[in-house]
């Protein structure tokens, strides 16, 4: 017999947490066959006011069990993003027939990156099995996909603290792989050490150059720090790892960082308190977005130099009620002083609105590229006023 005091209350929290999963298991199937029958009677995946009338339920309902609000609002907000996102996948599968059951996802850096974890979500969602394929740059991951080496290549593209990832758009320009799927992830940087340490011991941070540029505000402050830039995070811990010093530290995940066996010094160091990064996913072949979808449409569009010509191509977009969601201007390669815009909009390829609004573009400009329509997968919350 063990004199552990906790142990039988332990054995009772561990036997309700088994019965949670299992209701959250039971719970997603029920909203698998919602999908089912939305997908036969052509409704939106989406039904904030269905939404906001169970939050409202439960809240009121929880507050009788002295739950907090804000507790229960958050946990059912995760149960219910994951909910459309499970039901979207399902639809996806249906409309597009090409289900792969293991999917070979390449990502940047060895295991741990930011984009090994958003690899993993993302096979997650959609597949039984994952190939993992980590590349040691963007352009690598590119080729991978190209060449079929990998199905799908995972990219971040923008993110709330340093904004869009340049590299990443210009490789764009020349591929012709398209956008199939996009993923939001908050983006946590840390200091990771090897053995134990404080700010006082360390001289030399290692990462990639983005997560610098995202926590700039945070390292000015410590300016006898030497800066050493990897290919990736994991890259950066993988190195740490290995010099076991009391003055070296990687900036990355915790997560990642667990991979390598690190510990966490500091956390949330970006310098906006939401740092959210956006990544796409990028494959051979086109996909079709259901209908009951909200989908985004990428486009790259270069204009002439004449004045004016950038407005009016937007004017088209008004002109058919498309939603510009971001505009970004990449210089042409080889075309000193010329710029391409890539265009993300909410709206599917092959709707109406898109299709005119295309074929009102084409003559008005010197080029348009498609470089894909893929389901939206930012969730944005339902919010109780
Ligand atoms: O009730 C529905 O219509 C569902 O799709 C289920 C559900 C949920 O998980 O509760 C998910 C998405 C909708 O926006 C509303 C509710």
């Amino acid at each position: 017999m063990s004199d552990n005091p906790l142990l039988g209350l332990r054995e009772r929290i561990s036997a309700l947490d088994l019965k949670l999963l299992e209701l959250l298991a039971e719970r997603r199937d029920l909203a698998l066959d919602v999908a089912r029958t939305k997908q036969s009677s052509h409704l939106p995946i989406r039904d904030k006011e269905r939404e906001r009338d169970l939050l409202k339920r439960l809240v009121e309902e929880g507050k009788k069990q002295r739950l907090d609000g804000h507790y229960i609002t958050r946990v059912f907000q995760l149960i219910i993003e994951d909910s459309v996102l499970t039901q979207q996948a399902l639809l996806q599968q249906h409309i597009n027939q090409d289900k792969l059951s293991t999917a070979r996802i390449a990502f940047l850096g060895p295991k741990g990156s930011y984009s090994h974890l958003a690899a993993r979500q993302y096979a997650a969602r959609h597949f039984d099995g994952l190939v993992e394929c980590g590349c040691n740059k963007f352009d690598d991951i590119f080729k991978q996909v190209e060449i079929g080496q990998a199905d799908f290549g995972i990219l971040p593209i923008e993110n709330t603290s340093s904004g869009s990832i340049n590299e990443v758009y210009d490789l764009l320009q020349s591929t012709n792989l398209f956008i199939v799927g996009e993923l939001t992830n908050p983006i946590n940087h840390c200091l990771l050490a090897a053995v134990d340490t404080d700010l006082s011991q360390i001289e030399v941070v290692y990462s990639h150059p983005q997560p610098f540029q995202q926590c700039s505000q945070y390292l000015n402050g410590f300016p006898n720090w030497k800066i050493e830039y990897c290919e990736s995070t994991s890259a950066a811990m993988e190195k740490v790892a290995s010099l076991k010093s009391p003055k070296a530290v990687a900036l990355g995940s915790e997560p990642g960082g667990s991979l390598y066996h690190l510990q966490v010094l500091e956390h949330s160091l970006a310098n906006q308190k939401e740092n959210i990064t956006r990544f796409i996913v990028v494959a051979r072949k086109q996909i079709d977005v259901a209908p009951q979808i909200p989908a985004k449409t990428t486009i790259i569009v270069a204009t002439g130099q004449q004045s004016g010509a950038l407005v009016e191509a937007l004017l088209v977009l008004r002109q058919h009620n498309i939603i510009m969601t971001k505009l970004e201007s990449r210089p042409i390669n080889g075309n000193p002083w010329e710029e391409m815009f890539y265009i993300d909009m909410q709206a599917n390829l092959d709707s109406i609105e898109m299709q005119s609004a295309l074929d009102d573009l084409i003559p008005i400009t010197r080029s348009v590229k498609v470089l894909g329509c893929y389901p939206s997968e930012t969730v944005v919350p339902v919010k109780l006023s």
